[in-house]
């Protein structure tokens, strides 16, 4: 039987790759609902060849452009109402949460108390809310797969191993396009600089994430929830080659990896598939054309993103979700112009410093906590600026 899958953020960058391992494999997979932003002209494409019987857009104006441009049974439907309708589709037993930012948690959560396997690329559901989506996916008997590539990979390493016998995870991480900058020059970066990643081609605020290390820092909060491992059994590694997309030490000693070109449709492909594998059409990993692999470790000074990570981590409650709300902001105006990159870093320091993290939060706590720094951020920007 064919999986039905459904899709958020289906124009995005995780988004379009997943629809190319679809694409590779009609006898499989099937598309039944979508969700995108405002990009009208990938959407109609994508219904086109798809016929989902479902779809989401971010505004009343482009779902209807949509219905308009499309014909045969279709429901076409509009904001955080429409993700939670393609979040809860009957006709879907598979959710891709592919959206960018805390925007993804929501419907994330819709789809695991609704019983669909998860697919998960959008890393801000576990930063913003590990512990009550890990424990919803406990109830619901609902298995949470990895799209993110190091958590795919430490998944891959992990499996048919006990659990109890790993020593330490190891996420590999770029460095990303300031790796190797001094903080004089990251000082007067530009956006077109930071949008510069070495080895990945990702959307906008991922790519300024991997560009500060605070992508590094998401990353090691959604292996804690993933993995259900202490901050202090998660390790990151500076790999320039992005070829050991991570790495798990076991009790023993033995280091397993997953190794591979950088190619998001390997881990969209196996979370799909699991615990399949299928053929895929991609570049093939020569060892001997890579020749050297490097690995350091990272710099806290150059990339305090990374330490604050860890920090709001431990303090756990809270404290990550700010983090968060806190890097959103301060990315999105970065992006938009004017803010200098470091100032990413201040901004964000500064509001986990007024925050007092408050512990065990419900839900609506998380969505409080995440208001809160957005409101606090954006007085810092005003105070800066
Ligand atoms: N790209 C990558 O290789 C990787 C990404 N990730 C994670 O995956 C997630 C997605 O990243 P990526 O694909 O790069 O991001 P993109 O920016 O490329 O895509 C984001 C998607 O979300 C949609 N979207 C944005 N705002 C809204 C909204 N208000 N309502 C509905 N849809 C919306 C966009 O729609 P539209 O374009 O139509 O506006 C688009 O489809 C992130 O959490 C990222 O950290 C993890 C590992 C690798
Ligand atoms: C492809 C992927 O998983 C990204 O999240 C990637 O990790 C970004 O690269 P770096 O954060 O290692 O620069
Ligand atoms: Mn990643």
């Amino acid at each position: 039987m064919k999986k039905r899958i459904a899709i958020l953020g289906s124009t995005g960058s995780i988004g379009q790759s997943t629809i190319d391992v679809i694409r590779q494999h009609p006898d499989r997979f099937e598309v039944t609902a979508l969700a995108a932003g405002s990009n009208v002209d990938d959407m109609v494409r994508q219904v086109k060849e798809f016929h989902p019987s479902l779809v989401s857009m971010s505004s009343k104006e482009a779902a209807e452009e949509v219905k308009l441009r499309v014909h045969g049974p279709i429901r076409v439907v509009y904001g955080e109402e429409g993700l939670g309708e393609v979040a809860a589709h009957p006709d879907a037993d598979y959710l891709v949460s592919a959206l960018v930012g805390s925007q993804g948690l929501q419907p994330t959560l819709t789809a695991i108390r609704e019983k669909k396997t998860v697919g998960l690329a959008n890393k801000e559901t576990l930063v913003m809310g590990g512990a009550i989506v890990m424990e919803e996916a406990r109830k619901h008997g609902v298995s949470i797969l990895p799209i993110d590539s190091e958590h795919s990979a430490i998944f891959q390493s992990l499996h048919g191993e006990n659990p109890s016998q790993v020593r330490r995870l190891v996420l590999t991480a770029s460095g990303g396009a300031f790796r190797d900058w001094p903080r004089e020059k990251m000082e007067k970066a530009t956006r077109e600089e930071a949008l510069q990643h070495p080895n990945w081609t990702m959307g906008a605020k991922v790519t300024v994430d991997s560009a500060s290390l605070m992508n590094k820092g998401l990353e090691v909060i959604e292996a804690r929830w993933l993995f259900d491992l202490s901050y202090d059994k998660i390790d990151v590694l500076i790999h320039p080659e992005s070829i050991v997309h991570s790495l798990v030490e076991f009790v023993d000693g033995a280091v397993l990896a997953e190794l591979g070109m950088p190619d998001m449709k390997v881990p969209i492909q196996y979370a799909l598939s699991y615990p399949d594998r299928l053929p895929l059409q991609t570049e093939r990993l020569s060892l001997e054309k890579v020749g050297t692999l490097q690995f350091r470790e990272p710099d806290l000074k150059r990339f305090p993103c990374l330490k604050m990570a860890y920090e709001a981590g431990r303090l756990g409650g809270t404290a990550p979700t700010v983090l968060n709300a806190a890097n959103e902001v301060a990315v999105a105006h970065f992006l938009e112009g004017g803010l200098p990159f470091l100032t990413i870093e201040e901004i964000i320091g500064e509001v986990l410093s007024q925050h007092t993290p408050l512990h065990e939060p419900g839900l609506e706590d998380l969505f409080d906590a995440d208001r809160w720094a957005r409101e606090v951020a954006q007085q810092c920007l005003e105070k800066t600026f």
